[in-house]
């Protein structure tokens, strides 16, 4: 068992339905985001973030991606306020990007997509009991979406960068502690959001997403790096590079996409 679904044209996102058919469901994500179509409502706040106490444990290669997970017993590190009627915990995060020069972000804006996205993933700890029983739930989950664009290295990517190669092969991990990802943040925390899914399988309708406008920069360097991960495990003798890891805009399906009221 376990998930034989992929990126690539045998297994990839065209196909995802045959095995999740809520695949074709009406909240699914990622979307294309048409700014100037979003509607703005007055009762939507800031975002607040509250990772000063965060804890990453380790870094590891999924096979779909690279992710940084966090010791979610500590209900301190959590993103609130916005749309969120709960604080809801960090639990991990990770990246989507592209292949040699190609865009990779899953959400797209006005059409036009960005290198990477990078998504840090939130439960709702003050409704479900665990990380697996809110991602199946209608207001489980809270993904914060950044988008990375290719310009000057970004110095604190760096750190995760320089890690990859510990976790090059599938199933790989390894220690990964004292990461702050608020080193990861644009400036602005200015924010478009819209009640979506997983962007892969099992593609639960439960995500409250919160994309931020204002990219971050990294450089191609930095990226080329994510490109270096393998989706086969160490024993294998064939080696596939990990990149187009990024499924492509949903239909929006009447969904209203809100923003800050400026
Ligand atoms: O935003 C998302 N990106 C992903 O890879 C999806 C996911 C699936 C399972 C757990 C956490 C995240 S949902
Ligand atoms: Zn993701």
């Amino acid at each position: 068992t376990g998930d034989h679904w992929g990126y690539g044209i045998e297994d990839g996102p065209s196909v995802w339905h045959k095995t999740y058919p809520i695949a074709q469901g009406n909240r699914q994500s990622p979307i294309d985001i048409v700014p100037h179509q979003a509607s703005c409502d007055p009762s939507l706040g800031p975002i607040v973030l509250n990772y000063d106490h965060c804890t990453s444990m380790n870094i590891a290669n999924n096979g779909h991606s690279v992710i940084v997970e966090f010791d979610d017993t500590d209900d301190r590190v959590v993103i609130q306020g916005g749309p969120l009627d709960n604080p809801y915990k960090l639990k991990q995060f990770h990246f989507h990007w592209g292949g040699k020069g190609c865009h990779g972000s899953e959400h797209t804006v006005a059409g036009n997509s960005y290198a990477s996205e990078l998504h840090l993933v939130h439960w709702n700890a003050v409704k479900y009991g665990t990380f697996e029983e809110a991602a199946t739930a209608p207001d489980g989950l809270a993904v914060l979406g950044i988008f990375l664009e290719t310009g000057d290295d970004h110095r604190w990517l760096n750190m995760i960068t320089d890690a990859l190669y510990m976790v090059k092969f599938k199933g790989s991990v390894t220690d990964f502690e004292g990461f702050n990802p608020m080193c990861l943040l644009p400036s602005s925390l200015d924010y478009w959001t819209y009640l979506g899914s997983l962007t892969t399988p099992p593609l639960y309708e439960s995500v409250v997403w919160i994309i931020l406008r204002e990219p971050i920069m990294v450089s191609e360097k930095q990226l080329s790096k994510f490109r270096m991960l393998l989706l086969t495990e160490e024993e294998e003798d064939q080696r596939i590079h990990m990149e187009n890891n990024f499924r492509p805009p949903q239909p929006l399906n009447g969904r209203k996409v809100l923003n800050l009221c400026v």
